[in-house]
């Protein structure tokens, strides 16, 4: 097992566990936020989902690849689906099996990875 990177350990506030998962309040609160994404409930976990529309295949790839360079950055990481014309996005926190705030700021921060 190769040594986890004790920095991007820290740099990710929501891969701890017992770090806190947003209430409802907090839920209804951020989700205005981000008007695009939409809450869902996977196997009893609770996460964020957008379907982005492209051209192409190239352009949806490309977008992955902005999406998936930021998650290496921030070491918090989501879901993507990667489909000819589609890609489908979900953020949550594993190890807290829900959404914490970093979910929000990263769904918003994947919406300005867009390029119109
Ligand atoms: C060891 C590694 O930093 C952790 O497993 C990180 C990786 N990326 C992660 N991403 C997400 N979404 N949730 C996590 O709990 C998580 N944990």
């Amino acid at each position: 097992m190769d040594e986890i990177n004790p920095d991007l350990q820290q740099k990710c506030e929501a891969c701890r566990a017992g770090a806190p998962q947003v209430s409802d309040a907090e839920l209804a609160e951020l989700m205005r936020a981000i008007p695009d994404w939409t809450p869902i409930v996977v196997d009893g976990v609770l996460q964020l989902q957008r379907v982005y529309a492209f051209r192409n295949f190239a352009e949806a790839w490309a977008m992955s690849n902005r999406v998936a360079t930021l998650a290496e950055e921030v070491g918090h990481h989501p879901a993507l689906l990667l489909e000819w014309g589609r890609l489908t996005v979900t953020w949550w926190s594993h190890k807290i099996r829900g959404l914490h705030r970093m979910d929000f700021e990263l769904a918003a921060k994947t919406d300005r990875l867009l390029i119109e």
